[in-house]
């Protein structure tokens, strides 16, 4: 599809996901800050509650909940040959009896077009080799594993099922599941499978080996402009996609953005991504069909999750994380794709200048900042940058810059040829 054409549709899209209202999610209700939750909705004026962390360590702040109790059914020692891609390791803190297995970093992962493991529920844990603890969220921690048939390597989300319910969690994980299920594309982190058992959600997740863009983030302090604008064009050829399926992710941030061999990122995270609705949806984005029933077990185990994850026509819930919000969801107004493109603008910022624009101690303070779009630019962010920034942090949504116009704005232009020059070690 040409740029022109992308550049109509996604007017087009932007017309019709207007009609995107109320999001009636149930509540989560633990994520911190950095998260999105919709406790938003309950506390977005509330100034007098205490701000927390908002960059919680990925060890230890997703909540007081250790690691899922694996089925006993799936307890066992791995044995390693000296063949595999893994090593052992004495410690024994792995998920359940499970050897912690050690992944050497210059491991890559298969290639997704080669990935050999079968599309879901005639899969058990039995069918990997847990290895080490990637990451924990808010449900349950991230293994890398080994599909023992295929030795395809990946990572496996555990989600204890006693969490997602008292945490009112099913129906985020079930419109996770249905929409990335149908996603494929190279910027995303692709949902491979997913399968669950007496205890446990497990979801089968490509494997991005150098972890979230947050922590190159950190470690670095602020990217340059190559690094920046390369990681802004990957991401903004995500959310095309994304467009033009009738996606909209509501949570873009760097935490969510994974980055693997090669500089090159995915997209994760769709637990707060929601669908145009398909009655609206243009015929060109194929997406007229309603989702297939999502199916969590064999035909013998009770479905996991409500059915009710229709893609809604209304939208008002304030999701997406408090730095990222954009004003129409601190006004708690409508909202549309176009919130992926302001949260774009503020990534874009955070990546330059190691914080986001609108980052307050009260949260408060940060909703007015963001409402009065009270963008403060250092002196020395390139004012390219500056003009693209601008252009996407725009209080009116239909206001912000298309995608395809971030594609060929002049900053990533200007910087394009010392993409590879400034590429991060992983
Ligand atoms: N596909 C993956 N490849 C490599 N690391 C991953 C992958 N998915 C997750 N991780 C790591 O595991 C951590 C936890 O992931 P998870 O998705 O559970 O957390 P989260 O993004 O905080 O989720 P949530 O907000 O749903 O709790 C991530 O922060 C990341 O470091």
């Amino acid at each position: 599809m040409s740029v022109s054409s992308l550049s109509s549709l996604e007017s087009r899209i932007k017309k019709l996901s207007e009609s995107l209202s109320h999001d009636h999610t149930p509540g989560s209700k633990s994520r911190s800050l950095r998260k999105p939750l919709s406790t938003f909705v309950i506390n977005t004026y509330d100034n007098n509650q205490k701000k927390v962390n908002k960059r919680p360590s990925q060890s230890s702040s997703h909540g007081n909940h250790g690691t899922p109790k694996l089925n006993s059914r799936a307890q066992r020692h791995t044995d390693i040959g000296p063949s595999t891609r893994f090593s052992t390791s004495a410690s024994n803190n792995g998920p359940g009896s499970i050897s912690r297995l050690h992944l050497s970093s210059s491991v890559p992962s298969s290639p997704i077009s080669q990935y050999p493991i079968p599309p879901s529920l005639e899969l058990s844990i039995k069918d990997f080799e847990v290895g080490k603890p990637l990451g924990r969220g808010k449900l349950g921690r991230v293994y890398c594993c080994r599909h023992i048939g295929s030795n395809y390597v990946c990572a496996l989300k555990v989600m204890s099922k006693e969490q997602l319910t008292s945490q009112g969690l099913e129906l985020n994980l079930r419109r996770e599941i249905e929409i990335s299920r149908n996603l494929v594309h190279p910027k995303l982190c692709r949902l491979l499978s997913f399968f669950h058992d007496d205890d446990n959600v497990y979801l089968v997740i490509e494997y991005a080996v150098g972890g979230e863009l947050y922590y190159s983030l950190k470690k670095q302090g602020l990217f340059n402009n190559p690094q920046a604008s390369n990681y802004t064009f990957q991401l903004t050829q995500a959310l095309i996609y994304l467009r033009l399926k009738g996606v909209v992710h509501r949570d873009i941030k760097p935490e969510n953005i994974l980055v693997t061999e090669g500089n090159n990122i995915k997209l994760s995270d769709f637990g707060w991504s929601v669908k145009l609705s398909s009655s609206k949806a243009d015929s060109t984005l194929n997406e007229s069909r309603p989702p297939k029933r999502l199916l969590l077990g064999n035909s013998h185990k009770p479905s996991l999750l409500p059915t009710s994850a229709k893609p809604q026509n209304k939208r008002h819930t304030l999701c997406g994380t408090l730095d990222y919000l954009p004003p129409e969801m601190i006004e708690s107004k409508v909202h549309d794709a176009q919130v992926d493109n302001w949260a774009l603008g503020v990534l874009i910022y955070e990546m330059l200048v190691g914080k986001p624009p609108f980052e307050e101690a009260d949260k408060g303070d940060t909703y007015k900042r963001i409402v009065n779009i009270d963008v403060r630019y250092p002196d020395y962010l390139d004012p390219l940058a500056k003009d693209l920034i601008g252009s996407l942090l725009q209080k009116i949504p239909s206001e912000r810059l298309l995608l395809t116009k971030v594609m060929s704005h002049p900053w990533i232009v200007r910087y394009k040829p010392q993409w590879k020059q400034y590429s991060l070690p992983h």
